[in-house]
């Protein structure tokens, strides 16, 4: 039964645990199905906890369009003392009874941690198979789940085994695919399964860590794809083997418990229309595969503070939208746009767009939608060239462009020419800058692992690996998402403490092949470049064997200097206006990444800075 006006999707049933969300039940369900899923397995702590009965419950999921696939957990039931089983199936049958009435068929049950169970696998065949029986007199099933931490029972073949040998059809197995891989279990084995004795799928992901495989699941689950963890291997295993039924997202987090349930739930459907497309199950359309920025765009109220470092960097105001106040800025290959007319801007200029060069931007953008990027209302006027943008879970809007190919409408027909000279005396900047390089946005802190993997699924993307770095506050994680021929690269950022919009901090990072010369030029033209401290350079001789002479000149113009296994990288900022500020970065010999190394420096600098500001 679906609802009215929930977008059709087609592919497996999509499932999640109420316990993968936060807040009361009623909103976890609203908000499930308000992101599009079929169904949801109801947790036990869930119903305690709510003052709907059963019957309302039921009601309610009926009127949401949702079926309820799964009532969980019981405990400890299996291969206890005789007198021990016997409570247990009197426990058993009240969830019987709670089940009835909430109208579930399926109840998980799994393996027992109680000290007492013994280590007997007749014992525990013998009774799994006295609980399906009576389950079976009430319609219900029983799926068995092998617990990583399990007292006798913590592999998914030994779940199987037992419910092979306790042989009865109102029994059979829930495959956990956090389980399964954190112990490092082969996935294979799971087509040796018949699949109609699958009874269910669970799925999660986690960061790989050196961590107790208990606290690991309870408080580090995350979605597919945002974990270490190769979900999908599990999915398509079991799919192979002939199971029909939901994929189901069964998230133990810390972060998720106390985000907001709607945007966690979406995330929570986008994660799994991502896993059926890399297990095979379903075809989205392709990914774009960006070729390069086509634009970053600033929205402001006051443009002028904007206007004079773009100027001081060398660019060049070359155009004016011709129906909406927004200003064209170009050098080399780098646009900037200043859009004066935009809302928001509260706390002085942000980073409100970001154009990507894509060979087909409608089928961008179809992928963007297909995996739930909220579109973006036209703000068109009645000439202008059509463009395809979507929302990031951040607000950032994306534009899929293809600028200046005749082969279709080009953004900067939208434009018309400026003339105007730059104090750098060029008419359209013709200075160091060649490219945008990166843009690099901070993030709400509980939307971290969401946004890495909307840009990276949504966009095709490959994921570099996550770092932590040290800001005088706290700790900063970083992870840069790219393009493999480097043509579009984001550092996504989270920045410790309360995430007030204003401590979001985000940058457009310039290409030059000198930025020495970039940066010095930008000094006499009147730029504040943000300025490193003595011991920075002191520490950059003892570690790099770098000319003295080399050394002065980073120290003189603020320069900062990291190095790979492919070459070099040196980077300069500028200083901050509202949320935003620009680097210079300079990349010889392949060098990969970002500068991370000096990220800490930086934070440091600008908190100095700021702090200055505030108390000269
Ligand atoms: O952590 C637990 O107790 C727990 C309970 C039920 C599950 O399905 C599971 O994977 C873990
Ligand atoms: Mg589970």
């Amino acid at each position: 039964m679906s609802s009215v006006g929930r977008p059709e999707r087609r592919g497996a049933r999509k499932s999640i645990a109420t316990v993968s969300l936060s807040g009361p039940l009623s909103e976890k369900l609203t908000a499930v199905a308000a992101a599009g899923f079929d169904g949801v397995e109801i947790f036990e702590n869930d119903l305690l906890g709510t003052a709907l009965s059963p019957e309302e419950i039921r009601l309610r999921c009926a009127d949401l369009g949702l079926t309820i696939d799964l009532y969980q957990p019981l405990r400890d039931m299996e291969a206890v003392p005789e007198d021990v089983f016997v409570r247990n199936l009197r426990r058993a049958e009240r969830k019987f009874e709670v089940m009835r009435r909430l109208g579930a068929d399926l109840l998980l049950v799994c393996s027992s941690v109680d000290p007492r169970a013994v280590d007997d696998d007749a014992l525990a065949a013998g009774h799994l198979r006295r609980l399906a029986e009576r389950a079976q007199e009430h319609g219900i099933r029983v799926a068995y789940e092998a617990l990583a931490w399990g007292r006798h029972v913590h592999t998914y073949g030994h779940a199987w085994r037992l419910v092979e040998q306790a042989d009865h059809p109102a029994l059979g197995t829930c495959l956990d695919s956090f389980h399964i891989l954190s112990r490092g279990s082969e996935v294979d084995g799971i087509q040796d399964i018949p699949g109609d004795k699958i009874f269910f799928l669970q799925l999660a992901d986690a960061p790989l860590m050196a961590m107790d495989v208990l606290q690991w699941s309870r408080h580090y689950r995350c979605f597919p794809g945002q974990g270490g963890l190769d979900v999908a291997s599990v999915a398509a295993a079991a799919v192979r083997a002939g199971y029909t039924g939901p994929l189901s997202l069964e998230v133990f987090n810390d972060v998720f418990r106390q985000g907001e349930a709607a945007a966690t739930a979406v995330d929570a459907l986008r994660s799994l229309l991502l896993l059926e497309e890399s297990a095979g199950l379903a075809r989205p359309p392709a990914p774009p595969v960006p070729e390069g920025f086509a634009f970053a765009e600033i929205a402001t109220s006051d443009t002028e503070p904007v206007r004079s470092v773009l100027d001081a960097l060398g660019f060049a105001r070359t155009g004016r939208h011709t129906t909406k106040p927004v200003e064209l800025w170009e050098q080399g290959r780098a646009r900037v746009l200043l859009n004066s007319g935009a809302s928001g801007g509260r706390c002085g200029p942000s980073l409100a767009a970001v154009g990507l060069e894509t060979a087909d931007p409608a089928q961008a953008a179809h992928r963007a939608e297909a995996l739930l990027a909220p579109v973006v209302p036209r703000r068109r006027g009645a000439g202008d060239a059509p463009l395809d943008a979507v929302a990031a879970p951040d607000g950032t809007e994306l534009f899929f462009c293809r600028t200046d190919h005749p082969d279709h409408p080009s953004w900067t027909g939208d434009f018309e020419p400026v003339v105007t000279v730059s104090t750098a005396g060029s008419a359209g900047g013709q200075g160091h800058v060649d490219r945008i390089d990166h843009v690099a946005l901070t993030q709400p802190w509980h939307q971290f692992d969401e946004a890495v993997l909307f840009y990276r699924g949504v966009l095709g993307l490959a994921v570099d690996e996550s770092l932590d770095l040290a800001d005088p506050y706290g700790l900063f994680r970083s992870r840069a998402v790219a393009a493999p021929d480097g043509g579009v690269r984001f550092a996504l950022n989270v920045a410790p403490g309360p995430g007030a919009d204003d401590n979001r901090l985000q940058h457009i990072a310039l290409a030059t092949d000198d930025v020495l010369a970039a940066a010095r030029a930008a000094r006499e033209r009147g730029a504040a470049l943000l300025p490193i401290p003595a011991n920075y350079y002191d520490d950059l001789a003892a570690r790099h064997e770098l000319p003295h002479r080399r050394i002065d000149e980073l120290r003189e113009l603020g320069i900062l200097y990291d190095r790979d296994a492919h070459g070099e990288f040196l980077h300069c900022y500028t200083a901050v206006t509202g949320r935003v500020f620009f680097e210079l970065v300079q990349r010889t010999g392949g060098y990969r990444g970002y500068g991370a190394q000096n990220a800490g420096i930086r934070l440091a600098a600008q908190h100095a800075q700021q702090h200055h500001q505030h108390h000269p």
